[in-house]
């Protein structure tokens, strides 16, 4: 029987390392540890690196930068090097990062399979990117469009970090952040939807471990093309109809943000007052999930080239 491929969870018992962790026993492939008092050491990572056929990097954004100078430096010195899936926002919008975004188009997965370094999606990223990519190719959202972005996501979305701080204190019910307006999210939002204007994103955080909604408010009448409701559903539904993860479904009068926690799924809705010429578009989704360790699994499918099994 043919070897399964080996994996390194760099950052594994983080948030998004445990939930990478749990999905990959669905997968052909064998995980490969160090020493939990080692995770760390720069010593034992590079060994475990070495050895495995992908590393999925699960740090905070300067910890991956450095291990991906490790393998920089493996690679210079004639060494074998894993592929690499990075979890982190260091290289999502670098060019010779493939975007691991598998239903950006159809030539995506493709790319993902062929390339050495991928970058997983962030989660705010997955909703606003599934919702405004297609409308945008489509010619009917222009790219140049004044977009406006609102997002709720589950308090894991910030790591063990606040994680334990809402957990601990309570936490506040809802809290308002990124101000500022110079998320981190915001430059890969505006590369991978295909936007020439930076949108406005304005993210919060609830009192609940997980889910999400990122919701695009528009003025139809300002859009290309007459388009009303109906033609932007139709787009979503054909770019999405061979889609396992992403649906596109009816309208509801409220929508639960945490209606999908546990699950890889995201569903996006397009909501429309016709008389005022008004319509929400909305993505839902388990930050966890589809905004994280979901999408890092459908990933590591395609670039080790292994299915469920
Ligand atoms: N949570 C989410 O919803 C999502 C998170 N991400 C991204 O995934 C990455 C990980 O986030 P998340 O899992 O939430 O964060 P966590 O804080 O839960 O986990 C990060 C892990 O990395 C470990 N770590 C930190 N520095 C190093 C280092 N130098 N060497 C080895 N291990 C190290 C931490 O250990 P210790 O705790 O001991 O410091 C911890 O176990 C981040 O870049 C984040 O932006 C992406 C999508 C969604
Ligand atoms: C609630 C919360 O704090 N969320 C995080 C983003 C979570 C996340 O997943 O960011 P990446 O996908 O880029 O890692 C934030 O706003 O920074």
């Amino acid at each position: 029987m043919a070897q399964k491929p080996t994996v390194f969870i760099d950052g594994e018992a983080g948030t998004t390392g445990l939930g990478i962790r749990e999905r990959l026993l669905s997968l052909p492939v064998q995980i490969h540890s160090v020493d939990p008092r080692r995770r760390k050491d720069p010593e034992a990572r590079a060994d475990a690196m070495a050895a495995c056929d992908l590393v999925v990097l699960c740090l905070p954004d300067k910890a991956s930068r450095e291990a991906v100078g490790m393998i920089d430096s493996m690679a210079a010195s004639g060494g074998r090097t894993p592929k690499v899936l990075d979890a982190s926002t260091a290289f999502r919008t670098s060019s010779d990062w493939a975007y691991g975004f598998p239903e950006l188009s159809s030539d995506q997965p493709e790319i993902i399979r062929q390339a050495a370094r991928v970058s997983n999606p962030g989660c705010y990223p997955t909703g606003a990117i599934a919702l405004l990519r297609p409308l945008i190719d489509a010619g009917v959202v222009p790219s140049d469009f004044p977009v406006a972005i609102n997002a709720v996501s589950g308090y894991t979305g910030g790591g063990r970090g606040m994680i334990e701080e809402q957990e601990r204190d309570g936490g506040p019910p809802f809290l308002l952040y990124g101000l500022g307006l110079a998320h981190k999210h915001i430059p890969e939002i505006e590369r991978h939807a295909g936007l020439t204007r930076r949108p406005l994103f304005v993210p919060s955080v609830g009192h609940f471990p997980r889910g999400m909604i990122v919701s695009v408010p528009l003025h139809l009448d300002l859009l290309n093309r007459n388009a009303r409701a109906e033609d932007l559903k139709r787009i979503l539904e054909e770019y999405y109809c061979d889609s396992a993860f992403i649906s596109v479904c009816e309208a509801e009068s409220t929508l639960i943000a945490d209606a999908l926690a546990g699950s890889d799924k995201m569903e996006l809705r397009i909501h429309c007052n016709a008389q005022h010429q008004h319509i929400v578009l909305t993505a839902r989704l388990d930050n966890l999930g589809k905004g994280a360790s979901g999408a890092a699994i459908q990933n590591i499918a395609l670039m080790l080239g292994v299915s469920p099994d």
